[in-house]
């Protein structure tokens, strides 16, 4: 038992390694046996005590039917294997989603895990820069655990001591191709850790028909379309100002007919009016029925328009001032959106310098003021730069859809949304595939979400509007009228 275990002894081997210039002479220790035996026995009960913890279905499958063909013979292992297999299709057939919940997506992340990630972990490390290899040595970050949902795989991994989530951030296209996937997007877990986000497939890649009228009024959250994970894409509307930026051809349409199709019910009662600027006369004009006389389309009446909407803030703020801090909408004070739509034609566009100033002036005192008093700004535009619409920081709520230039990602959605997988740019020109899709970051998270806005076509825009008559009290308010 004490013998020593067969094998040369290392006493004259010279060790080089090529990452180093030291040559050294390892010391060997004499080992008994029976220490080494305890220790590889040690760690094989510890491995297989760690392989049931981490993965008991996978253990209970393997072991139930050695156990039942060890103890009653290979008949009976055979029969259970047999009926958990039936039983199992049938469930795949007849609840697809909680077979998905419970065993399917479970399955697909340990295949995924097994073929995809441990597979290819350390070269894409290595390779990316990830990873170090020092003195002959691979230090890794380590993959913690995957999940898989019914579009991505979502990893879970501990960074090395020292990295920051832009090292990671910085490299998602490295990421992205070394997994096989499309794209990858970084958020952070907890300290230390970050959830790597692959998509398998784009759950957003076919165009969404309009979202259903709300039966009940109310001034949002609107559902203006789906979120990659599937879940609704919520609006915030009432309380917030939106800016939503995109090429030509983008689906800015889509994001202000699906914002007016959901407040149309709170239209209806006369909680919520909208006052629309189309200086392309394009948009808007479409649903004009809708905004009764709040419908501009030349720069004097945009002007007019806006300088309108300031006096019904400034009212109200009189009105308000130390009785209330928050707007209710009621019928005598309803919510008013100003839509805009490609709000650089007032701004950086203008020539009359005196108009564009009264504009810009009127668009800054609503987006400083407007959102307590129940005035909120919905605009659109397609140039989101300084010199084209130098107030942009004044939207607290920004929606980026197609843009052309990478840099123009950032200036919407602020510092390091591209990097952390706003690819905006990236989106797919043609409109089946990429109209209507966006990035959107929400004020409680520094992580981008993708989204896609419901299409609202010509047919559900005169639906919408035929029939609407406008409440009694739509008659054009001036800014006199209104401060009288
Ligand atoms: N959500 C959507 N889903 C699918 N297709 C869409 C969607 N939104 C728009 N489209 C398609 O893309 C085309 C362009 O959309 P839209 O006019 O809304 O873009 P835009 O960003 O307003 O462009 P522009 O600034 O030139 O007016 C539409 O005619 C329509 O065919």
């Amino acid at each position: 038992m004490f013998k020593k275990l067969p094998g040369d002894e290392a006493q004259q081997l010279v060790s080089t390694t090529p990452d180093t210039a030291v040559v050294f002479r390892p010391a060997v220790l004499r080992t008994p046996a029976i220490i080494t035996i305890v220790i590889f026995v040690w760690r094989l009960l510890a491995g297989l005590v760690r392989l049931v913890w981490r993965h008991p279905i996978a253990s209970a499958v393997v072991t139930a039917p050695t156990v039942l063909a060890w103890l009653y013979g290979w008949q009976y292992g055979l029969s259970f294997v047999a009926g958990v297999l039936v039983g199992l299709t049938s469930w795949a057939l007849l609840g697809r989603l909680s077979f998905n919940r419970w065993i399917g997506w479970r399955l697909l992340a340990f295949w995924r895990l097994v073929w995809v990630y441990r597979r290819h972990w350390q070269p894409v490390m290595i390779i990316s820069g990830l990873g170090r290899h020092l003195r002959g040595r691979d230090y890794l970050p380590r993959l913690v655990s995957i999940r898989c949902t019914s579009w991505a795989d979502l990893v879970t991994v501990k960074m090395l001591h020292g990295q920051a989530v832009k090292d990671w951030a910085d490299r998602t296209d490295h990421l992205a191709h070394g997994f096989g996937a499309r794209s990858c997007r970084v958020s952070v877990a907890k300290a230390g850790r970050l959830l790597l986000v692959f998509p398998r497939h784009d759950p957003l890649a076919t165009p969404l028909p309009a979202m259903p009228i709300p039966d009940a009024a109310s001034v949002g959250p609107v559902e203006v379309g789906t979120c990659e994970d599937g879940t609704p894409w919520l609006l915030k509307v009432h309380g917030t100002h939106i800016l939503v930026a995109g090429a030509t051809g983008a689906g800015k349409g889509s994001v202000i007919w699906s914002t007016i199709r959901g407040l149309l019910p709170a239209v209806r009662a006369d909680l919520v009016e909208i006052w629309a600027l189309d200086p392309k006369r394009m948009e808007l004009s479409f649903g004009r029925d809708l905004f009764g006389d709040r419908y501009a389309a030349s720069p004097t009446d945009c002007a007019d328009l806006l300088e309108a909407a300031v006096a019904v803030m400034q009212e109200r703020a009189d009105r308000f001032a130390g009785l209330q801090r928050n707007h209710t909408p009621t019928v005598e004070d309803p919510f008013v959106l100003v839509v805009v739509d490609e709000v650089a034609f007032l701004t950086a566009y203008q020539s009359d310098k005196g108009l564009k100033l009264r504009i810009s002036a009127a668009l800054a005192t609503l987006t400083t003021q407007g959102r307590a008093v129940g005035v909120g700004v919905l605009a659109a535009l397609q140039d989101p730069r300084k010199e084209v619409m130098n107030i942009r920081n004044l939207f607290p709520d920004k929606i980026a859809l197609r843009l052309d230039e990478s840099e123009q990602v950032d200036m919407v959605l602020g510092d390091g949304a591209r990097d952390r997988g706003a690819l905006a740019d990236h989106i797919s020109p043609i409109p089946e595939q990429g109209a209507g899709v966006g990035y959107v970051r929400l004020e409680c998270s520094p992580d981008p979400i993708r989204v896609r806005a419901a299409y609202v076509s010509d047919t559900d825009i005169h639906t919408m509007a035929t029939g609407f008559t406008p409440g009694p009290d739509t008659a054009p308010m001036t800014a006199v009228e209104v401060t009288r």
